[in-house]
């Protein structure tokens, strides 16, 4: 017997047909539906972790922006978008292209030159206070816009802790920024609890300021960063709103494991939430948020140097320095016969506009000077062989990264400890201690460029420079610290 192929399938006549089209086209429509409802909730859910902002609070100083718009640009990448909230001076201009970021204006309330004349700690006090309903109305326009569930986290800088009403307010976590190292971060945590009757007295003691902060090895009381900083009490009052208020949910810290462990452990075990050290962010970064143009001559002028013979100066982006000084440093440059490259801000040596004429001569023999230099680029050219640093954070971080060892200078606060770190921690570096005078400069200057131990600094520099790498490489400290506050972020 024959069978007609609907009745191989268990179909004898057509109304079972009709029945058997139905339900198929239902169940196909009920499938269609599924697939389109999974597929918009994944859209949905794709547009939401991608689209997702960050809200971004730099301190308006050159030091400080870098490595925040360096960590936006870390976290554009991770499918965030970003939003930069700044004051109205010392501003990143959003013509310096960074796709995927936006730029808003905290109407200011303190203007950034108020830094000099009223000292770093009076200048964040007031700061503080005055930014913090300005901000509030930043972040309810940019809520506004969006809806309310748009922003996934509020980012700022340790010194801009105003943030935090805000957060608050709209119920907007929040993480803070650390820009200095992980060990300035936990010497700002014990000075935090300090007393400061008590700690005046202790600091006259030499037996307290030989004693090691506990955790902190080498650091001694004495080495606290508390120079230069103004009053005692009022500086022990910023480091308490700075740490006690804080209701952040972790801390970013532009370091790297391999540079300090010790000190990150202390952290973790202090603050009692999660620390990311997920730096150096300027390795992995290709943004250029410079305040001041760079003179990229200089990169003529050390193409035409030898191998590692350019000693590099600069003292950052804040530091000034006495005529008197500069003179000193000249001879001592000149004297030591090495070719040196020199970044001279404007205004960075107050009362000497133009350069004195002795200066100039010294240097068209044997050096160049430039009144901003792209740091990162001068210090990985094979010609420059050393760096006469202020130990600021960052220039510390660029210069381990191209394994160039420093003669150290720190100014004030925390570059002591860096210079600390520097010198017998890593022992990549020596500290100028003293006045400047040229013969010390020339000596310093020699056995740097020139000596046994310069060439033992410099071999150190190199094997540090491999270490701290590779932490940035998939599966390192630093990069698996980045994944997890991505992860973390994405639950926000
Ligand atoms: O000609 C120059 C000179 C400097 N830089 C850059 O400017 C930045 C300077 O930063 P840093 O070395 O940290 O020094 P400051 O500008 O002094 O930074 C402030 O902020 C740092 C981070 O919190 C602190 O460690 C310092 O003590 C504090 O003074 C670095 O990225 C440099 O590459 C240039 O691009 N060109």
């Amino acid at each position: 017997m024959s069978h007609s192929p609907l009745e191989y399938c268990g179909i004898s006549n057509a109304n079972e047909i009709l029945i058997i089209t139905w339900i198929t086209y239902i169940e196909m429509y009920a499938l269609t539906y599924e697939r389109r409802a999974t597929e918009k909730k994944g859209q949905a859910m794709e547009t939401r972790e991608e689209k997702r902002r960050i809200v971004l609070v730099p301190f308006p100083a050159q030091g400080h922006i870098t490595p925040m718009i360096q960590l936006g640009q870390a976290l554009n990448l991770k499918g965030f978008s970003i939003a930069v909230a700044q004051g109205e001076s010392n501003k990143v201009s959003s013509s310096q292209h960074f796709p995927g970021f936006q730029f808003v204006t905290i109407p200011e309330s303190v203007p950034v030159s108020q830094h000099e004349t009223l000292g770093l700690v009076e200048f964040l006090m007031k700061l503080n206070k005055t930014s913090e309903s300005s901000f509030k109305n930043c972040i309810s326009h940019l809520l506004l816009q969006q809806g309310n569930d748009d922003i996934a986290c509020i980012i700022y800088d340790e010194l801009m802790y105003f943030s935090e009403a805000a957060a608050k307010e709209f119920k907007i976590p929040s993480v803070v920024f650390s820009t200095g190292s992980a060990t300035n971060h936990a010497c700002g945590y014990v000075l935090s609890k300090l007393n400061v009757e008590n700690f005046l007295l202790d600091i006259e003691d030499p037996e307290m300021q030989e004693k090691v902060v506990d955790g902190l090895d080498p650091l001694r009381y004495k080495d606290l960063p508390v120079s230069g900083m103004g009053p005692l009490d009022r500086f022990l009052e910023i480091c308490r709103e700075v740490f006690n208020k804080r209701t952040a949910s972790s801390v970013i810290i532009n370091t790297t494991s391999c540079l300090e462990s010790s000190s990150l452990s202390r952290l973790e075990q202090e603050l009692k939430i999660p620390v990311y050290p997920l730096g150096p962010l300027h390795i992995k970064s290709s943004v250029d948020s410079s305040l001041l143009e760079e003179d990229r001559s200089c990169i003529e002028w050390l193409n035409k140097q030898k191998s590692k013979s350019v000693i590099y100066i600069s003292l950052g982006s804040i530091a000034h320095i006495e005529t008197k000084e500069v003179l000193e440093m000249a001879w001592g440059l000149y004297d030591s016969n090495q070719p040196f490259l020199w970044v001279i801000r404007p205004g960075s040596v107050p009362g000497s506009e133009p350069l004195p004429e002795e200066l100039s001569k010294m240097v068209s023999e044997r050096g160049y000077i430039v009144k901003w230099a792209p740091q990162s680029e001068v210090l990985a050219h094979p010609s420059v062989g050393g760096f006469w640093s202020h130990c600021g954070w960052n220039s510390t971080l660029e210069s381990i990264v191209e394994g160039v060892p420093m003669i150290c200078r720190p100014l004030n606060g925390e570059q002591k400890l860096n210079a600390i770190y520097i010198e017998r921690v890593w022992r990549i570096g020596i500290q100028f201690k003293g006045e400047v005078k040229r013969g010390g400069v020339e000596r310093a200057v020699k056995k740097l460029m020139m000596d046994d131990e310069g060439a033992y600094m410099r071999k150190r520099s190199l094997s540090l420079k491999e270490k701290v790498k590779a932490s940035v490489r998939s599966g390192g400290s630093s990069y698996n610290a980045l994944e997890e506050l991505v992860e973390y972020l994405k639950t926000k």
